[in-house]
């Protein structure tokens, strides 16, 4: 960004702006850039909002404090949300609705976090509040633009939104250590804010949960009313919700958490609740239990339809026993414990569903503790009495609804209005150790991580809120020693429990326009709830990390520290890979573009801002050097056989990815230009999926027949950086250019393996346009470019009219090598609008994520398949075969 536009840019901000009522009602007056306006995501400083932008909420239960705390957008991961680099359009409408996209949410973006302790250890609670300064409510004491004030503790008089029963009990507490004051909310009014809220906003948050299987059901916000709600907690309320802010508590019980875990302590001398839970696992509750089979001489009771195993009496068995509590199993006790308390609540649900016609209950509440047994018993309750009819359902942030729902009704934050679009679910590198435990929140300081990391490995089962740590002295982790395996127990509990990652709020991402049913949608291609996928997959991801490593530790000049951040980095996502692949479902629905994003995620928790830099530079020069010959070649062809010959250059360019396995190996045999070279003479008609004919068809028309307009407009999803961009979907662009058609590449926010980044771009199609009369018109149309001479063969003569239409560079919202077209950038969603060709390119974009996807208007998804079992699976090809797949847009 220029120092004008970024002066520009903060003028803009420091306007005067219509805000809805739901927007965030911040004051943004005065706003300015903070740091370098050549940064890409310069954070913003708003010095005359008020201090009483709260930052967390409190949820303070019988045996759970639930605590809800929001972050703001920290530099390094902000995918969008800021100004592009370069305006793309020269025209004043098009800069204002870039920077208007910018000003609508200059600073909502951000994280959620959720965090919980017991009860009893409050001052743990309070230990880590005091840590954070969270009670400190500046949005600038949080991500480490420290005021003053909240430096030295001076800071008084906070308040802060609280529910459940401890929000009265403890008020004083809060006021003598924190000097804060709880807002009282009312505990039924949050439950449901917050199970709404959910059940809206994130995708995929609530499950099914029958005979073991999880299957994450997404529920249509228009048909979400009426509902039951059922919260376990120590005790257990169900409420009638039928709408927001609609509701009754119509039952309860109070048979609930706090008594199965009392009974637990008493029976068991269990010192935690997950060890209840572990020792279930090992029980028999029909050595405690009185079964149907106990009263009628082993028989069934069919007459009324109860099976011999039926429990008949929950530890009905003991009465007739004479035996002392020693004498029995404790793993029998605690079975027979969750059954009769799991199966008691599934019942009284099912009566109250039943006493108001509901049919689908959605189960809370930390009790359930993603347990599968627990989960189990609930449904087959509910499917039992119901005969099918109603639906048990569970949701991921099972424990955390009341804490929610009072962190909305701070009213400021607007997050209420937010839609699963711009919610973007991230596991932080502790999640895999950490996960359901009571844990600390993500840790910002490298050097912490790191540590973290070390410790995570040696004692992962001892992890509990982390404090700030000193400078570590370690040395490294040492290898990538860490099997892949099951019997790798990373949590204190094995149970299933799920993971609650940390929610970023991107308020600027939204849904593209030109998908054809966004309901219907479903970016991964790969299922991997399949177990033969999944670990085909992870094995893929696992064999090709020490690569990764390399490439990463000598992006930062390969010293010691960038060593260590390698080793950490490699744990860290081996971590991931090794919880998933022992709970698939551990962070909710699981595609192969959900890892491939992770992977970036992780390595940029490790600073590693781009792994693949220098090698994108060499790819570049070298593909710049065969440009011009390419260009002229390409000119000498009739259009007829231009086509083909642009399509076939951007497949065979494709060749050039430094994520597969495959290609690796093949670099070590040859030149950049050689490679590119031997990939050109392979591509051979027809390809696997061929289409080109039809594409072709709708390009020039038949024979005879009149010729089809062009294109208005055209969105290029690019790929990768070097031969693709540069000898594959730039002369692309260019004869689109040349046609008449406005041309915008759509390029990755953030890099992913050696994709390109839309900042990259204006550089690459510089270079480019000094051999190129077209591409610099274009580029100087777009705001790309100025006041480059022109080249010698004056190309653009053969344009249509003469003129150029302009060439836009924007960023997709994304770093991963896969796109999902729910999240993509607003800059890109206001482009679309007039698009009515889109091209995806590479095997991430178009065939792991995408293939099968159906858009409003034509669409060209062009890939080399650099995976042997992809090919196979996909196409029933072999590696390196291509796809060149053509869908005329969706008459809707
Ligand atoms: N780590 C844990 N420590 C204590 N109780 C837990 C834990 N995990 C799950 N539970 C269960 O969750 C219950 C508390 O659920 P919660 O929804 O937090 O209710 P409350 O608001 O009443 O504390 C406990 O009574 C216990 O049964
Ligand atoms: C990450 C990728 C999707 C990137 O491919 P691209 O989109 O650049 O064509 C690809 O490198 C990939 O699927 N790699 C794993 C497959 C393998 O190593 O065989
Ligand atoms: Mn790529």
């Amino acid at each position: 960004m220029s120092l004008t536009e970024g002066d520009e840019a903060a003028s803009n901000a420091a306007m005067p702006i219509h805000r809805s009522p739901s927007r965030p009602q911040l004051d943004l007056s005065g706003a300015a850039i903070h740091g370098s306006t050549d940064d890409k995501s310069p954070a913003i400083v708003l010095p005359n909002q008020s201090d009483e932008l709260s930052h967390f909420a409190i949820d303070i239960g019988g045996s759970l404090v639930k605590l809800v705390y929001f972050s703001r957008q920290t530099e390094s991961s902000l995918v969008c949300g800021s100004p592009p680099h370069k305006v793309p359009g020269g025209e004043d409408r098009q800069k204002e609705a870039y920077y208007d996209g910018w000003r609508k949410h200059p600073i909502m973006g951000g994280r959620l976090h959720f965090v919980k302790f017991e009860t009893s250890k409050l001052n743990e609670c309070l230990d880590f509040i005091q840590q954070k300064k969270l009670h400190c409510s500046n949005p600038e004491d949080i991500g480490g633009l420290e005021s003053p004030a909240a430096a030295n503790g001076t800071r008084q008089g906070a308040t802060i939104k609280a529910t459940g029963g401890g929000a009265f009990m403890f008020a004083e507490v809060f006021k003598e250590r924190l000097g804060a004051t709880l807002d009282k909310e009312d505990e039924m009014d949050c439950l449901v804010a917050g199970a709404n809220f959910l059940l809206r906003a994130i995708r995929y948050e609530a499950f099914t949960h029958l005979k073991g299987q999880k299957q994450f059901v997404q529920i249509d916000r228009n048909k979400l009313y009426p509902y039951l709600l059922v919260n376990i907690g120590s005790g257990v309320s169900m409420i009638k919700v039928d709408g927001d802010g609609v509701f009754q508590r119509v039952s309860g019980t109070n048979v609930g958490g706090g008594t199965f875990w009392g009974l637990g302590r008493l029976l068991m001398k269990c010192k935690t609740f997950d060890e209840i839970l572990e020792l279930s696992r090992g029980g028999d509750n029909s050595n405690i239990d009185m079964l149907v089979g106990d009263i009628y001489g082993g028989l069934d009771y069919s007459k009324i339809g109860l099976s011999s195993t039926t429990i008949a009496s929950s530890f009905g068995k003991v009465i007739s026993g004479d035996k002392d509590l020693s004498e029995y199993r404790r793993e029998d006790l605690a079975l027979s414990l969750l059954r009769m308390i799991s199966y008691n609540i599934g019942q009284i649900a099912y009566l109250t569903a039943l006493r108001f016609g509901l049919k689908r209950i959605f189960f809370g509440g930390f009790f359930i503790r993603g347990h599968a047994y627990t989960m189990d018993t609930i449904s087959v309750a509910i499917n039992y009495w119901s005969k099918g009819e109603a639906q048990a359902m569970f949701l991921r942030h099972e424990g955390y609804l009341g804490a929610l729902g009072a962190f909305l009704s701070y009213d400021k934050h607007g997050l209420t209005t937010l839609t699963s679009h711009q919610c973007v679910e991230r596991f932080p590198m502790g999640a895999p150790y950490a996960g359901g435990e009571i844990h600390g929140p993500p840790i910002l300081d490298l050097n912490e991580k790191i540590t973290w990391m070390d410790k995570f490995i040696k004692k992962g089962i001892e992890i509990t809120a982390p404090t700030p740590t000193a400078v570590p002295t370690t040395t490294g982790l040492g290898g990538y020693g860490r099997p892949l395996s099951r019997a790798l127990s990373l949590r204190s509990d094995s149970s299933a429990a799920l993971n609650v990652g940390v929610l970023h709020f991107v308020p600027s991402l939204e849904v593209f326009p030109l998908l054809a049913d966004p309901d219907k949608y479903e970016p991964n291609t790969v299922d991997l709830s399949d177990s033969v996928e999944r670990e085909y997959w992870f094995n893929i991801l696992a064999n090709h990390l020490p690569d990764l490593v390399e490439k990463a530790v000598a992006s930062e000049g390969a010293t010691s520290d960038a060593k260590r951040r390698g080793d950490a980095f490699a744990q860290a996502f081996r971590a991931h890979l090794a919880r998933l692949s022992e709970e698939p479902a551990a962070y909710g629905k699981l595609g192969l573009a959900n890892i491939f994003e992770m992977r970036e995620e992780c390595l940029r928790e490790f600073h590693f801002t781009d792994a693949y830099r220098a090698i994108k530079e060499r790819e570049n020069e070298a593909a710049l050097a065969v440009l011009p010959d390419l260009l002229s070649e390409l000119d000498s062809k009739t259009p007829n056989d231009r086509i083909l010959a642009l399509i076939e250059g951007i497949l065979a360019a494709n060749i050039f990815d430094w994520g597969s396995k495959a290609c690796l190996e093949l670099y070590r045999e040859g030149t950049i230009i050689e490679i590119y070279k031997m990939s050109r003479d392979k591509m051979q008609r027809p390809w696997r999926v061929d289409d080109f004919d039809l594409f072709k068809k709708r390009w020039i028309g038949e024979e005879g027949a009149i010729t089809p307009k062009p294109h208005k407009r055209a969105l290029l999803f690019v790929d990768n950086s070097g031969a693709d961009i540069m000898l594959g979907m730039l002369p692309f662009a260019r004869e689109l250019l040349r046609r008449g058609t406005e041309v915008v590449l759509v390029a990755n926010s953030l890099p992913a393996i050696n994709d390109l980044v839309a900042a990259e771009l204006p550089a690459i199609i510089a270079a480019a346009a000094k051999h190129c009369d077209i591409l610099r018109k274009a580029a100087e149309a777009g705001g790309l470019l100025f006041g480059l001479p022109s080249t010698s063969d004056n190309d653009s003569q053969e344009c249509q009219n003469g003129s150029v239409p302009p060439l836009f560079v924007v960023a997709n919202g994304s770093g991963s090598p896969c796109i999902d077209f729910r999240q993509i950038s607003s800059e890109v969603a206001d482009l679309a609008k007039s698009a009515d060709l889109v091209v995806l390119e590479g095997m991430g974009r178009a065939l792991h994520t995408n293939y099968n996807a159906k858009f409003k208007c034509d669409v060209l998804k062009l890939a080399m398949i650099k995976n042997q079992r992809l090919a196979e699976q996909l196409v029933g090809g072999k590696i390196y075969d291509c796809v060149c797949r053509y869908d005329p847009g969706q008459e809707l």
